[in-house]
């Protein structure tokens, strides 16, 4: 996935001013900053939910930014999005909602046969699969969450799009949801981008991380590539104390020792990790 000089703005305030991020294909890319620095803003014009300003923005090979008709149905069917909240259709069952996106691409599939497909993507996101029949009000927050996961993962996605999926979770419900998000990544080498405030969850799952401020994309590397950069706010979200607690449960030396030293390497005087090498966008 590749977003080249991309803006966005609603009326005079603008949120993205030549933004650019590469996703690589089948990591897990945290995407941070501040409230407000336009992370939702960001997935949303990648999905095609948000029309930018200007720029380019190539997922999975195909140009969003002028889509025609007929790809742009098969790329949407090619990912899936977890919005922050869930978005459940409060009407239909879970197992329902998960057929929504099948009944919508794949409309010829039997009854049964899409009955199953749902059922088996409950169970992969770890609800048992007697959840199907639930409505999403008879859920706690974590099941429904895992249900709008199971409803991502309806079409068998490529790429999955995951909006602060730990918010709102206790710390022991963020980290199996981590957990799940992991495993997913491994099992059906899905390529995630994932947007969060949440510490553990960089340091759980993330194979690198991209920090939005200033309306762009200042830095996007591992952390203790980004730890050894010294813009004020990766300092502080990384290094304050929060930072150093969700350290301490992960426990990791290579973050511990960029931790250390203040003055650590910076890898060629720019941004971490900024370099195009290597780059197969997702
Ligand atoms: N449809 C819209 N119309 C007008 N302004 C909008 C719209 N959507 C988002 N914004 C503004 O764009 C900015 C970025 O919003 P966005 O939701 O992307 O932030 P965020 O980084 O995801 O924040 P948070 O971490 O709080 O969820 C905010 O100032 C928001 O008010």
């Amino acid at each position: 996935m590749v977003v080249e000089g991309l803006r966005n703005a609603f009326g005079d305030h603008v949120i993205h001013e030549n933004l650019s991020l590469k996703v690589k294909r089948g990591e897990v890319i945290g995407v941070v900053g501040g409230s407000g620095t336009g992370k939702s803003v960001l997935m949303r014009s990648i999905i095609g939910l948000q029309q930018p300003t200007a720029g380019e923005i190539q997922v999975l090979g195909h140009d969003m930014m002028n889509p025609h008709h007929n790809d742009d149905i098969d790329i949407r069917s090619r990912w899936g999005v977890l919005f922050q909240g869930g978005a459940l259709f409060s009407t239909l069952t879970v197992g329902e909602n998960v057929e929504v996106p099948l009944k919508q691409f794949y409309p010829d599939i039997p009854d049964d046969l899409r009955n199953e497909i749902a059922r088996f993507k409950v169970r992969l996101s770890g609800l048992p699969e007697k959840a199907a029949f639930n409505y999403p009000s008879e859920l706690s927050g974590g099941m429904r969450k895992r249900a709008g996961l199971a409803r991502a993962l309806a079409l068998d996605p490529e790429l999955l799009f995951l909006d602060e999926p730990t918010a709102g979770l206790d710390p022991i419900g963020a980290a199996a949801f981590d957990r799940l998000t992991r495993e997913l990544k491994e099992t059906l080498g899905l390529t995630v981008f994932l947007i969060t405030h949440d510490l553990d969850t960089l340091y759980a799952i993330c194979d690198r991380v991209a920090v939005l401020a200033d309306k762009q994309v200042i830095a996007v590397g591992t952390i203790p590539e980004l730890l050894a950069l010294d813009h004020p706010w990766i300092q502080e979200y990384f290094n304050g104390p929060r930072g150093r607690a969700a350290l301490a449960a992960k426990g990791d030396p290579e973050v511990e020792s960029a931790m250390a030293g203040p003055d650590a390497e910076r890898p060629d005087g720019n941004s971490a990790g900024m370099d195009s090498a290597g780059m197969t966008g997702a």
